[in-house]
């Protein structure tokens, strides 16, 4: 096995297409950040447009920005932006609200369409909003939730009864990617319709939701889109379900006439009617600005490098004799994982919180995941190189036995 040296990661950051871009992003001194799929790195544009917004469209223009500076319209004309990133044709998503509250739209939606069915399909390892989702959007109701387990098939569990299916394609823990198309054929064949929450692939792998006939989407803008804490979330509604999809979250924003202030609801056409109330202007002026960064941006460009950068890092721990204790749980097949790399260590936790007092920042997810988000557009060959270094230091260390790292803190 040939040695992997730092002047060979260098080398390649020499060459790397997308170097520049991290010219775009705030990042601290000294800070190897490899959380980005939890929340992304500050875009240096977000301050400029919350400075906007502030200064100008808020404190002088006051309530006209609502026309003038086009907040009203804010969240298609950001949708219609994000999803050229994911393959959707203008008029099919909206940035609004949480990744929650889209689910339920989506899922109660879907369900309206197929209202003789009574089957929801998803996964027991999805992220738990997802099934505490689907458990509010049945609640009261005779639907039945079908769960796959980990190493089973979904397709063994979509028949005829099924009128929804949702998943996540890449699995927070694990950074497995399912195989959409499949599935979304599977369902479709079986009568049935399929939500994707695209909360760890939005931004970082190239997906054709249109090509490939997709029917919801939701997801988040604070992870690899770096829309900052807290940002509204999206949803993806095809084209072809508009006009019959009725979501129950049905406030006046997405209503056909809400200045005609009429008191029974009517929704409005075409993607609108995902919308429920009045939108945080200011956070989707940090969503504005992440998406200034990915104008003329190739995505598959964007996914050769993310898999660049996971294989070097799942080559550099496999090569460490300092990280021999380490469980790779990743697909190590590119074409079978997102863009995070995880590893099972029962002391994990302790090994996280060490990493991160030396700069080099992942997370950790209960009960022992060792997760790390590798966000191509601000991370470098070398930084691979170096976070194994310090990991491999950090666990020498063994902070386990370190009493600081006895407790686990509220947000890990
Ligand atoms: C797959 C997935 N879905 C949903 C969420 C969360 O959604 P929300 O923005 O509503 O907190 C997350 C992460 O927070 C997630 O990883
Ligand atoms: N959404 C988060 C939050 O509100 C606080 C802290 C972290 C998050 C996250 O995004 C967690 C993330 N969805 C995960 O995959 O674990």
């Amino acid at each position: 096995m040939t040695e992997i040296t730092r002047q060979h990661c260098k080398d390649l950051d020499a060459q790397d297409p997308l170097a520049a871009m991290r010219d775009a992003f705030h990042l601290p001194e000294g800070v190897i950040y490899l959380d980005g799929n939890s929340l992304g790195a500050q875009p240096k544009g977000a301050r400029a447009a919350f400075d906007r917004t502030i200064d100008v469209e808020w404190r002088e223009d006051l309530i006209t920005s609502w026309g003038k500076a086009e907040w009203f319209t804010l969240p298609e004309r950001l949708g219609d932006r994000l999803g050229r990133l994911f393959g959707a044709a203008p008029g099919q998503v909206v940035v609004c609200d949480t990744t929650s509250l889209n689910i339920y739209k989506a899922l109660r939606a879907a369900m309206g369409l197929r209202p003789e069915r009574r089957v929801i399909v998803s996964e027991k390892a999805s992220f738990p909003t997802d099934l505490y989702m689907i458990e509010g959007a049945t609640m009261g109701s005779d639907y039945e939730t079908r769960l796959v387990e980990p190493e089973g098939d979904i397709a063994d569990l979509i028949d005829a009864d099924v009128a929804a299916v949702l998943l996540s394609n890449v699995d927070y823990r694990t950074g497995r990617l399912l195989d959409m198309e499949r599935i979304t054929r599977l369902a479709h064949e079986a009568g049935a319709l399929v939500i994707w929450d695209l909360c760890h692939s939005a931004g970082v792998l190239p997906m054709e939701m249109d090509a490939m006939g997709a029917d919801f989407a939701v997801g988040c803008t604070y992870k690899y889109l770096n829309g900052g804490p807290g940002s509204p979330a999206f949803i993806y509604v095809a084209e072809r379900h508009q006009a019959e999809a009725r979501q129950p979250l049905s406030g006046w924003w997405g209503h056909a006439a809400p200045f005609a202030f009429e008191a029974e609801f009517r929704p409005v056409e075409g993607i609108r009617r995902f919308l429920c109330g009045t939108q945080p202007i200011l956070s989707m002026k940090g969503v504005e600005a992440a998406l200034d960064v990915f104008e003329g941006i190739d995505m598959q460009t964007v996914r050769a490098k993310s898999v660049a950068l996971c294989d070097l890092f799942i080559r550099l721990v496999a090569r460490h004799p300092g990280c021999a204790d380490l469980r790779l749980i990743t697909p190590e097949a590119a074409e079978e994982r997102g863009s995070q790399v995880s590893f099972a260590f029962d002391e994990g936790y302790a090994v996280v919180r060490a990493m991160i007092e030396r700069g080099v920042i992942g997370d950790f997810r209960a009960p022992n995941v060792m997760r790390f988000g590798l966000a191509p557009y601000y991370l470098r060959y070398e930084d691979m190189f170096d976070a194994v270094e310090i990991m491999a230091e950090c666990i020498a260390a063994r902070p386990w036995e370190d009493s600081r790292f006895a407790q686990m803190a509220a947000v890990t």
